[in-house]
C-alpha cells in the first residue's frame, strides 16, 4: 500500500508533485502539515531520495518535534536524517559549521533577553544614560528594529539628529561592540548572521544549496522578509521547494510577517503548482460553521470556506460569567467534568490572548487540584535558578581553540560569583571588571588573581574558583547531568535553596536535571558545548512532554496544534479583541485580531467552550461585555450557558460540576456591575513577593494589575483616572489580591 493513501486526491497530488515546487493554501486543519509529513516519507519511500536530503522548516521546536514523530510513525528509525527545525535551530546548526567565514569561533555565545539587559544596564552605567527615560525593554526593540531593517551603527548614528536618538544609536553602538568584543549573537543575530554568511559567500551557499534537494516551509503565511531571504538563498536552482499556509491564520504581522509572500509566491518561483484544500479533518461541524462565520467578516481576505463530513450535535458552549472570578472557576469545573467522562487532560487546552490572563486561571486550576502546564509566561529557561544553574554550566566548557579570550564568560561570572553569598560586593565586582578589562581578559581569569584588598572577598572567590577547577577537571568524565550536579552541589547552591525552603526552585532544577538526562540518553554523543548551544534556543514548550496535564498557553503559541476539547477564555471586548486594536489599530489591527480567534476556534476538534465575565473591569475601566467575535457567531451554532446569557432570555443555567468540588464554586454577586463590594484584600506578608500579572490593591489608586517589575520598582496599570504608575512594590500601600 503506498504511504499517499492516507492522503484524500487533492492532498495526495500535492504530496505527490515532486518535479514542481508547490504552494499549498488551505484553511485551518486540511491537512498542509499532514501532506507535508507524507510528501517527506513518499520521497524517501518510493522515490528514493536520501533522508539527509530534505529539510523542512516549522514555527516552533513543538510543531518540529511532532513533525518528527509523524515522519518517524511511518518510516521507523531511517526518519532521524531528515532535518526538521524551527528557522532559528536550523540558522544556529549553519552557523555552528560556518560562522568562522565571519571571524567567529564556533561556540559562539546566544543571548537571551537577560543577557541582553545586562549587557545594556553596563552600557547605561558607562554612557549616563537614564532607564526611566529608556526602558531596556524598549531599547531592546529599538536596536532589533534597527538589525532587521539592516540600519547599521553607522547608519543609525548619521541619522541621529535628536538628543534622544544620538542616546539611543549610541547605546546600539557600544551593544554591538559588546557583542562582538565576547562573539555573542542575539536571536536576530542568527538570522542575519545566517542570511550574511548565504549572501555574500559563495562557497558556503553552494554547500548548503548541495545539501537539499527538497525543502519545505510550514505556516509560511507568518514568514518575514528576512526568514524567506533566507529560504530562497538555500534553494539550489534545481531544489524543489514546498509550502504551505494559510492567509487567514497569519497573526505575526505585528513582528513583520508578511502575507504577501505566499499570496505572490509564484513571482519568485514561477513554475510553481498551487493546491487549494477545502475540508477540514480537524473540526466537528458547529465549530468550523463558526469558525467560518466569524473569518468572514474580515473584508482584507480571499474567500475560502471549509466543509466537513465530521457531522455532530454538540454546540459551541459560551459561558458568560456573573463576574471575573467565577469564569476560570467554571472553567475549571468543566475540565473536571470532562476528565470525569474520560477525556484526558492533556486532550484538553485553555488559550487566551496574553500572558497575564492566566493567573486567575491557574489560581482557580490549583483549588480544584487539575495538573497543569503553561506555555509561555516566564518561561522556564529564564528563570533565575535555571539560569543561575547553566551559568555554572557555561563556566565549565571547554575552551575552543579559535576563542582563547572567551569574553562571554564574563556573563556567567558575573550571575553566580555571588550566588550563593560569597562574600563578594557589588563595588569588589566592578573593581575585578576594571582589571579584567585592563588585562584583556575574562572575568573568570582574573579571578584566579585577583587585586582586592578585602579578605573576605578574596577567601570568597578562592572557594568559587576552587570548586570551577575541581569540575573541570571532570568535564570528560561525567555526563552532563552528572556534572550540572556536582557543581551545584559543591558551590553550596542546592544548600542555600534548602535553607531557604525555596522548594519550587529545587523542583525547577530537578526538571532540569531530568531534561538533561534525556538529552544525553537521546544523544549521547553530544558534548557540553552541543548542550549549550541547543538550550539557548530553548522554550517552555520543550519540557514536560507526556505528562497528562491541562495545556495553558496562549493563542499565538497554540499556533498549528490540535486539541479534543478548547476553552477560549475572556472573551470579553478589549481584551479580545485587545483594547489597543480597537482603539488604535484601524481595521487592519482589528482583522488580525478576527484571525487570531480563528487560529484559536480552529484548534478544538471534538468540544469548544468560550467563556467571559460581566460586571465592571478595573483593567479597562468599563463594564465588561463579551466579545464582538461571540456576537459573529451564528447563535443556532452556540448554546449560551451561565449567569446572564448575551440578552437571549436562555434560562439554561449552567451547573456546575458535583460533588465536594461544587463547593469550590464561591457566591455568584448579583450586585449592579462596578458597585459590588471589594473582595478584602490582605496585606502582604514580608517576602511574599509580587510578580508580573499579579491583582494588586493600593489604598489610595484602588484596584490594578502589575505589567513590569524591575528593580523593586512595580510598574502597575490602575484604573484610567490614575493610569500606569511605577511603586516600589513593597510599598505598604500596596496589597496583593
Ligand atoms: N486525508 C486525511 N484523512 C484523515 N485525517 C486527516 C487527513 N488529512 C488530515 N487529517 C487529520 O486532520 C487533522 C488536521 O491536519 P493538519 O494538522 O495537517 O492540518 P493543517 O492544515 O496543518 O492545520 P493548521 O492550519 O491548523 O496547521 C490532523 O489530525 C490530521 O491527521
Ligand atoms: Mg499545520
Amino acid at each position: 500500500m503506498s504511504i499517499l493513501e492516507q492522503l484524500n486526491e487533492r492532498q495526495r497530488e500535492a504530496a505527490a508533485c515532486v518535479d514542481h515546487h508547490v504552494r499549498i493554501i488551505a484553511g485551518a486543519g486540511s491537512g498542509k502539515t499532514r501532506v507535508v509529513t507524507t510528501r517527506i516519507a513518499y520521497l524517501i519511500d518510493e522515490c528514493h531520495v536520501f533522508p539527509n536530503k530534505i529539510l523542512a522548516i516549522t514555527f516552533t521546536n513543538k510543531a518540529a518535534r511532532e513533525m518528527k514523530e509523524r515522519v518517524e510513525s511511518i518510516l521507523g528509525p531511517m526518519a532521524h536524517s531528515v532535518q526538521i527545525s524551527t528557522i532559528h535551530s536550523f540558522c544556529v546548526r549553519l552557523l555552528r559549521e560556518d560562522i568562522r567565514e565571519l571571524g567567529y569561533p564556533r561556540n559562539f555565545t546566544i543571548l537571551d533577553s537577560e543577557d541582553q539587559k545586562s549587557i545594556l544596564k553596563e552600557i547605561y552605567k558607562e554612557q549616563d544614560v537614564d532607564t526611566k527615560v529608556f526602558s531596556y525593554p524598549s531599547m531592546i526593540g529599538y536596536i532589533s528594529s534597527c538589525k532587521t531593517a539592516f540600519v547599521s551603527v553607522q547608519q543609525a548614528q548619521e541619522m541621529a539628529h535628536l538628543e534622544g536618538q544620538r542616546i539611543r544609536a549610541n547605546v546600539y553602538a557600544a551593544y554591538q561592540k559588546r557583542l562582538a568584543d565576547m562573539y555573542a549573537l542575539d536571536f536576530d543575530d542568527l538570522l542575519l548572521f545566517a542570511h550574511r554568511l548565504l549572501k555574500e559567500s559563495e562557497e558556503v551557499r553552494t554547500k548548503w544549496q548541495r545539501r537539499f534537494s527538497y525543502l519545505h516551509v510550514d505556516e509560511f503565511q507568518d514568514v518575514d522578509e528576512l526568514q524567506y531571504a533566507i529560504i530562497r538563498l538555500l534553494c539550489a536552482p534545481d531544489a524543489k521547494l514546498c509550502v504551505v499556509g494559510d492567509p487567514d491564520q497569519t497573526i505575526y504581522t505585528w513582528r513583520g510577517a508578511r502575507v504577501d509572500i505566499i499570496l505572490e509566491f509564484e513571482k519568485d518561483f514561477p513554475d510553481c503548482r498551487t493546491v487549494i484544500l477545502n475540508e477540514n479533518y480537524r473540526s466537528e461541524e458547529h465549530i468550523l460553521k463558526g469558525a467560518n462565520a466569524v473569518i468572514k467578516n474580515n473584508k482584507n481576505r480571499i474567500e475560502k470556506d471549509l466543509y466537513t463530513s465530521r457531522h455532530s450535535d454538540a454546540k459551541i458552549i459560551h459561558f458568560s460569567a456573573a463576574d471575573e472570578q467565577n469564569e476560570p472557576v467554571w472553567v475549571a469545573a468543566r475540565l473536571k467534568t470532562l476528565y470525569h467522562s474520560g477525556v484526558r487532560y492533556r486532550d484538553m487546552a485553555v488559550l487566551y490572548r496574553s500572558n497575564y490572563l492566566s493567573r486567575a486561571l491557574e489560581k482557580a486550576l490549583l483549588d480544584a487540584h487539575i495538573p497543569y502546564r503553561i506555555y509561555g509566561g516566564i518561561r522556564f529557561y529564564e528563570r533565575a535558578e535555571i539560569k543561575d544553574a547553566l551559568s555554572y554550566l557555561r563556566l565549565l566548557a571547554p575552551k575552543q581553540a579559535d576563542d582563547d579570550k572567551e569574553l562571554w564568560k564574563t556573563l556567567a561570572v558575573r550571575r553566580v560569583l555571588n550566588v550563593p553569598k560569597r562574600g563578594i560586593g557589588a563595588k569588589s565586582i566592578d573593581t575585578l571588571e576594571q582589571q579584567a578589562q585592563q588585562e584583556d581578559v575574562n572575568l573568570y581569569e582574573v579571578l584566579k588573581h585577583p587585586s582586592l584588598s578585602q579578605s573576605k572577598a578574596k577567601k570568597g572567590i578562592a572557594s568559587f574558583v576552587e570548586v570551577i577547577e575541581e569540575c573541570r577537571r571532570c568535564v570528560d568524565t561525567l555526563s552532563i547531568d552528572q556534572l550540572m550536579k556536582k557543581v551545584l552541589e559543591d558551590s553550596g547552591y542546592l544548600r542555600m535553596l534548602q535553607e531557604d525552603n525555596e522548594s519550587d526552585r529545587m523542583e525547577n532544577i530537578k526538571e532540569l536535571l531530568n531534561d538533561m538526562q534525556q538529552y544525553v540518553e537521546n544523544d549521547p554523543q553530544a558534548d557540553l558545548n552541543d548542550y549549550l548551544q541547543e538550550v539557548a534556543l530553548y522554550t517552555d514548550n520543550d519540557l514536560y512532554e507526556g505528562n497528562d496535564v491541562v495545556q495553558l498557553m496562549t493563542v499565538h503559541a497554540a499556533k498549528g496544534l490540535e486539541f479534543d476539547c478548547v476553552f477560549i477564555y475572556n472573551l470579553c471586548e478589549g481584551i479580545f479583541p485587545s483594547e489597543r486594536s480597537v482603539s488604535e489599530g484601524g481595521n487592519a489591527a482589528l482583522e488580525e485580531e478576527r484571525r487570531l480567534i480563528y487560529v484559536a476556534m480552529t484548534r478544538a476538534k471534538k468540544q469548544l467552550f468560550l467563556s467571559d465575565s460581566m460586571g465592571y473591569s478595573f483593567v479597562l475601566d468599563k463594564i465588561k461585555t463579551p466579545s464582538r467575535f461571540v456576537m459573529e457567531i451564528p447563535p443556532e451554532l452556540l448554546e449560551d450557558v451561565g449567569a446572564k446569557p448575551r440578552n437571549r432570555f436562555s434560562e439554561d443555567v449552567d451547573v456546575y460540576a458535583q460533588g465536594s468540588f461544587a463547593q469550590a464554586r464561591p457566591a455568584v454577586s448579583h450586585e449592579a456591575a462596578g458597585e459590588s463590594a471589594r473582595p478584602k484584600t490582605k496585606r502582604r506578608k514580608r517576602g511574599d513577593q509580587l510578580s508580573k500579572g499579579d491583582l494588586v490593591h493600593h489604598t489610595s489608586f484602588g484596584d490594578g494589575v502589575v505589567i513590569r517589575l524591575e528593580d523593586g520598582l512595580a510598574t502597575i496599570a490602575f484604573a484610567q483616572k490614575f493610569g500606569v504608575r511605577k511603586i516600589m512594590a513593597d510599598h505598604p500601600a500596596l496589597s496583593r489580591k
